[in-house]
């Protein structure tokens, strides 16, 4: 064992591992007696070992150097090292009498190695060198296809931020009914602006993800900061908009705290239920907006802030300005920009739009199959109230996509509708193929003539021959279109 350790020991002339040389010579020895032991040991190493006389004669080729070069012992051992390798080295160590350490090198197109040489002695005597040659070519490609996947991951990240943009901007936002367009239209135009916007709406009509969309829009760089005024406590309120100083009062943290107002330096606030605001707070915001400052409780110094409010409400906010219940100056302060966003059951047009992005979004998000919705459901969408709006639509779709998960069922069908969501009884819906495609124009014609018979037979008071006059058509065929449309068992 001690022989290996004597090879990676010789180092310098005056080593202190090696001080007698004899290692060296027992190496040299060795070889030239062809020891088997030291061979196998020196073959067992993973890194080409070349060494030579002083004269540069190769003296031992290892088995990696075999096989990293392609160069067999029998045909290297024994001729000058600059017959192989016209660079090597070897040649300038012992010329120099210098070791080089971990120097790179490229011997072959597309084969890279890091080389360590240095010259041999024995007895302070000058015998030869040796280097170590560490094939590094996996660790090069290796590298290559990290900084490949690195750049692969930046165009990712780059591509997933801009999809993030975009998805918390007004592209996230659906709905085509010409009111509904009007409020995006108006959004868009003030959202580059630094005016205030008052979005009024009834809860659940996207007055939230319209703010965030203006935010989005607006270029500002500071950040987004909420604060939902009906859910705060009044005690709490004024410390959570204007922060306090340090020991401001018990139970305050230690060194004080930020407030809302001022994290929103250079961004957006935005006040949800800014109809819930108190009363003695609102004078307190109205003096930030003029005077863009803001003191926090406790505190003496004032801080200058660059702050764009959003506010929003489902409440009547003229009522309470009329009734006293909220401030005329801060009503008008925040309402330079009003956006009124309708309720669904106005925008009727946009439910089956919706109502798909919804199912596609759950349908992902429950690592599912886009399902479909059947045509009986989304009629009783379209028939129902949604006093929650959008988010009474969106709550319902999760809760339908999860139970179609569990029932493992193909599509969204009237069994798995919440009860409160009524279905029209015995309609040709009903009885029509659950697959079928609302917008298709067989389905409407169907649907209109069953209504023309449903509306004939009640004319004529369920008297078939006065319903076909009325229709004008022969009696056998009202017979065959009460069949068609379930209508024939006196239902009218
Ligand atoms: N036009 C729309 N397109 C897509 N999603 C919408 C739309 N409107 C609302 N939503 C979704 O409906 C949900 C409720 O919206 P949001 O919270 O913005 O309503 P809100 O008016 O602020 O409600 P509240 O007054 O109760 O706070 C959210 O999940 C939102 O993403």
């Amino acid at each position: 064992m001690t022989k290996s350790i004597y090879i990676y020991s010789i180092r310098e002339k005056q080593s202190d591992y090696e001080p007698s040389g004899k290692g060296l010579i027992i190496i040299f020895k060795i070889l030239d007696e062809q020891d088997k032991e030291l061979e196998v040991i020196l073959d067992s190493i993973k890194d080409a070992i070349t060494i030579v006389d002083k004269d540069c004669i190769t003296k031992y080729w290892n088995k990696a150097a075999e096989k990293m070069y392609g160069i067999s012992r029998k045909d290297i051992v024994g001729k000058h090292i600059r017959e192989f390798f016209p660079s090597s080295l070897l040649p300038r160590i012992i010329k120099e009498e210098k070791s080089y350490e971990n120097i790179y090198n490229s011997p072959r197109e597309s084969s890279f190695n890091i080389i360590s040489a240095s010259p041999l002695y024995c007895k302070g005597e000058l015998v030869g060198g040796l280097s170590l040659d560490r094939d590094i070519t996996d660790h090069i490609r290796t590298a290559e296809l990290l900084s490949k996947a690195r750049s692969n991951l930046d165009v990712l990240q780059q591509e997933i931020t801009a999809i993030n943009k975009n998805h918390s901007s007004f592209s996230m936002i659906l709905g085509n009914s010409s009111k509904f367009r009007e409020a995006v239209n108006l959004a868009r135009d003030v959202a580059r602006s630094n005016i205030n916007v008052l979005i009024c709406g009834e809860s659940g009509t996207g007055k939230e993800l319209f703010a965030r969309a203006i935010h989005m829009e607006s270029g500002r760089e500071g950040l987004y900061v909420p604060i939902n005024c009906s859910a705060m406590p009044n005690e709490l309120i004024e410390s959570e908009l204007f922060g306090y100083a340090a020991g401001a009062f018990t139970g305050a943290l230690k060194e004080g705290r930020t407030g809302k107002i001022e994290l929103a330096h250079k961004g957006t606030l935005f006040l949800d239920e800014i109809g819930d605001m108190p009363l003695h707070m609102q004078p307190k915001i109205l003096r930030v907006l003029e005077d863009g400052e803001v003191t926090k409780v406790g505190g003496e110094k004032s801080i200058k802030v660059n702050i764009r409010i959003i506010a929003a409400t489902n409440r009547n906010l003229n009522e309470m300005v009329e009734k006293g219940t909220f401030r005329k100056d801060l009503y008008y302060r925040l309402n330079s920009v009003l956006i009124n966003l309708p309720p669904l059951r106005e925008r009727k047009d946009d439910i089956p739009l919706l109502a798909n992005r919804f199912v596609q979004n759950y349908c992902m998000e429950y690592g599912l199959n886009i399902l479909n919705i059947s045509p009986q459901v989304m009629d009783a969408f379209i028939q129902h109230n949604w006093e929650g709006n959008v988010r009474e639509l969106a709550n319902i779709i999760e809760r339908m996509v999860v139970i179609a998960k569990n029932n493992k069922l193909s599509s969204l069908d009237v069994n798995t509708l919440p009860e409160n969501i009524n279905v029209k009884k015995k309609s040709y819906k009903d009885s029509g193929d659950e697959n079928s495609n609302p917008y298709d124009l067989n389905y409407i014609l169907a649907n209109a003539e069953r209504d023309a018979v449903v509306n004939a037979m009640k004319m004529a008071e369920n008297n078939k021959s006065a319903a076909a006059k009325i229709l004008n058509i022969p009696r056998s065929t009202l017979y065959f279109k009460l069949q068609k449309y379930g209508l024939s068992d006196g239902y009218i």
